[in-house]
């Protein structure tokens, strides 16, 4: 028995099915999870010391890499001063002057310790700004595991086979309305119907939680004007896609300004960090300066605040996003040509250091149904191959997989070499 397979045994007598999240259990792909002891840079190394080029990047944060010198080093100098005062510090402020800086929507912003919690809030504030309780959201998307954004969701959501989870009470559901992304002319019908009652549309501006999906030209643009003419407030889910597809995310990526953004990942550098913010009319409607409530214990670590900056600070370098695109591009155009030469077919989306292979024949996958009628039993093969061959993919077919600023030649070429074989073993 591996390390990895005595490990899981003894996680599952003490913590549900032996893991802290569930698409970590491997349910999407079978088999037993590895537990891993170390990363560096583009590499992950498991409980056995066998080494994986890492696609998952702790699924967004460690965009520069694991154990990049410059996180770390920012983590313990500013671990050395205290862990965190439950008060104001200086470095809370100086993080949300540079993602206001960033991030065209920001006015003001509210940091948090999760992706989760940020949408919560954001979805909370809305309705009481605009005073309506229905959210629009699509399906396949993923907003984290707050009861009325867990409808129809991605991510592990899907993996289990539980998109609309038990527990969420029927009379919450109800206020959220489901619809297809990328399918403009629903969202327009849909709004003139009931546009009036809308509080919010949520959206991934590109979907990263039933695989990879761009929006559709000129989506983004319809659920800005369908928000516009009827009062309802737009917010962008940038947990995955900020920092990542451009500096200033995707509503910088594609020219569209939303009335409110949650940010995750990579804003925390690798720590538990959320934020939201946006338009300030919106935001002063928040405590202590407006009436809806929102809190947290931990919320704006300065640890945590470290680490993020120093990531972000990564992230503004000169050529950071061209060098992942640039990365992400060889990654997947190499794999297409591997796979065609095996015989396989293999249709793939790539927006900047965002990835999502599909086994299918379609020429593009560009929805929630594209993406279920791709091969997934193909997919498990192939992922259990990469596994055998050292490289480390999102153990489900509808999760995103991330490039990061460390995944140099040797890493993508140990990938590319590895899928020979497993495209091979797939033929
Ligand atoms: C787009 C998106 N929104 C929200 C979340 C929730 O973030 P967290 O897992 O930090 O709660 C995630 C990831 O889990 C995500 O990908
Ligand atoms: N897809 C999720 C986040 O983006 C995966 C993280 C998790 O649920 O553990």
């Amino acid at each position: 028995m591996s390390k990895s397979e005595q490990l899981f045994k003894q996680a599952q007598k003490v913590i549900p099915g032996g893991v802290n999240s569930p698409v970590r259990a491997f349910k999407g792909v079978g088999g037993d999870p590895l537990f891993f002891t170390r990363g560096e840079g583009a590499w992950l190394y498991d409980a056995d010391d066998r080494r994986y080029v890492d696609y998952v990047g702790s699924w967004g944060p460690m965009i520069a890499g694991h154990c990049h010198p410059d996180v770390v080093r920012a983590v313990q100098e500013t671990a050395a001063n205290g862990l965190g005062f439950g008060a104001p510090t200086e470095i809370e402020t100086r993080m949300a002057e540079l993602l206001c800086n960033m991030v065209p929507s920001l006015e003001l912003v509210r940091m948090v310790s999760s992706g989760t919690e940020a949408t919560m809030s954001a979805i909370r504030l809305a309705r009481g700004f605009t005073n309506r309780d229905k959210i629009v959201k699509f399906e396949g998307c993923y907003h984290g595991h707050s009861d009325s954004l867990l409808v129809k969701a991605g991510s592990g959501a899907l993996t289990l086979g539980v998109p609309t989870s038990p527990g969420v009470p029927a009379d919450l559901a109800q206020h959220t309305m489901t619809l297809s992304y990328n399918d403009a002319e629903q969202v327009s019908k849909a709004f003139s119907e009931i546009g009036d009652q809308v509080a919010a549309i949520i959206v991934e501006p590109v979907a990263g939680n039933m695989n990879c999906i761009p929006p559709a030209e000129g989506f983004l643009q319809t659920l800005r004007e369908v928000c516009d003419r009827h009062g309802s407030v737009l917010i962008f889910d940038e947990v995955m896609t900020g920092f990542r597809v451009a500096p200033g995310g995707a509503q910088q990526r594609y020219g569209v300004t939303p009335d409110l953004t949650t940010l995750g990942k990579v804003v925390g550098g690798g720590l538990p960090v959320g934020a939201f913010g946006g338009r300030r009319d919106i935001m002063e409607y928040i405590a202590p300066t407006g009436p809806v409530y929102q809190a947290g214990t931990l919320s704006g670590n300065p640890v945590a605040m470290a680490a993020g900056l120093a990531t972000l600070a990564l992230v503004q370098q000169p050529g950071f996003h061209e060098g992942l695109d640039q990365r992400a591009k060889q990654l997947v155009g190499g794999l297409k040509t591997r796979a065609s030469s095996a015989g396989i077919a293999l249709t793939s989306n790539q927006v900047g250091g965002m990835f999502g292979l599909f086994f299918t024949e379609a020429d593009q996958v560009c929805d929630f149904a594209g993406v279920n009628d791709c091969n997934l039993e193909r997919f498990k093969a192939f992922y259990h191959a990469m596994l055998e061959h050292g490289v480390y993919l999102a153990p489900s077919a509808f999760e995103a997989g991330f490039v990061s600023s460390a995944h140099d030649d040797e890493a993508i070429q140990t990938t590319l070499d590895a899928a020979e074989q497993a495209f091979a073993s797939l033929s």
